[in-house]
């Protein structure tokens, strides 16, 4: 396992976040994670400490995360960087569903329309989430595959172990952090990104390039991360000290 993260200069970093299994411990549903006030205010202290520049970049979709984090409004990447909001009151950049992936998405509701699987449309994003139901994981994986093959090019299956996601293959949380290094007020800082999952080993890829450094929560493998914390409490501990120091300094 990576070392444990040092700590920040505020002054000088970006922080991204992933959400789920980083800043939030994982629920059977989609709709049923839990964002405590506290999580809540240390985000806002974040913002406050880092002159705005800090953003989640996620899998979820820019009005999820809206709803889960009200009234905190940060700036994000939803849908792996295919919606963006660069401002925290800003316009968000929609993604919208094709027809391919309506069709498809019928058809797998179908397919699972009497058990306990969740099927998320997120635009051009597919997610089936079989958390409540593993015994589904396989099939939902063989389903999304065998459409893969029938889809216009583009496209790339992601599987975890309590779900599967069809995406575009332009998803991708490292373009979305180089994005937002790009501009005020991220421009000229060191990007951090903090994440748990297979999909933010991109976005530990172009921060590692980005001269920042990457922290993976709960690594069970091999990982581009160069630094680890065990679990969402370890995650929600160091970002809390980064709170902190700084108060103290
Ligand atoms: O990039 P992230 O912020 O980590 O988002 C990844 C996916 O998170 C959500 O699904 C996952 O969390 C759910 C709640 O714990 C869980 O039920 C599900 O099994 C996980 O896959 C979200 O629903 C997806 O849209 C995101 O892509």
């Amino acid at each position: 396992m990576p070392p444990p993260p040092p700590d920040l200069n505020p002054g000088d970093c970006a922080l991204f976040l992933d959400i789920d299994g980083t800043l939030l411990e994982h629920a059977a549903h989609p709709d049923a994670v839990v964002v405590s006030a506290n999580v809540r205010d240390l985000l806002a202290t974040l913002q406050h400490d880092l002159d705005g520049a800090l953003a989640f970049v996620t899998g979820r979709s820019i009005a999820t995360v809206d709803r889960l984090f009200a009234p905190l409004k940060l700036r994000t990447a939803g849908l792996y960087g295919l919606e963006h909001r660069l401002e925290p009151d800003g316009m968000v950049e929609l993604a919208d569903e094709p027809p391919d992936i309506t069709a498809l998405a019928e058809e797998i509701e179908a397919e699972f329309a009497q058990q306990d699987v969740h099927i998320e449309r997120k635009g051009p994003i597919l997610a089936i989430h079989t958390r409540a139901a593993p015994h589904l994981l396989a099939r939902s994986i063989a389903l999304v595959e065998e459409a893969l093959a029938r889809l216009p090019s583009g496209y790339r299956v992601l599987a975890g172990n309590a779900g599967v996601e069809l995406m575009p293959l332009e998803a991708a949380k490292g373009a979305a952090i180089r994005r937002f290094m790009a501009m005020a007020p991220f421009r000229g800082r060191h990007p951090v990104f903090l994440g748990d999952d297979t999909s933010d080993e991109n976005g530990f890829e172009a921060v590692n390039q980005g001269g920042g450094f990457s922290i993976r929560v709960k690594p069970d493998g091999v990982t581009l991360a160069r630094y680890a914390v065990t679990d969402v409490e370890g995650a929600l501990d160091w970002l809390g000290r980064q709170v902190e120091a700084r108060r103290k300094a």
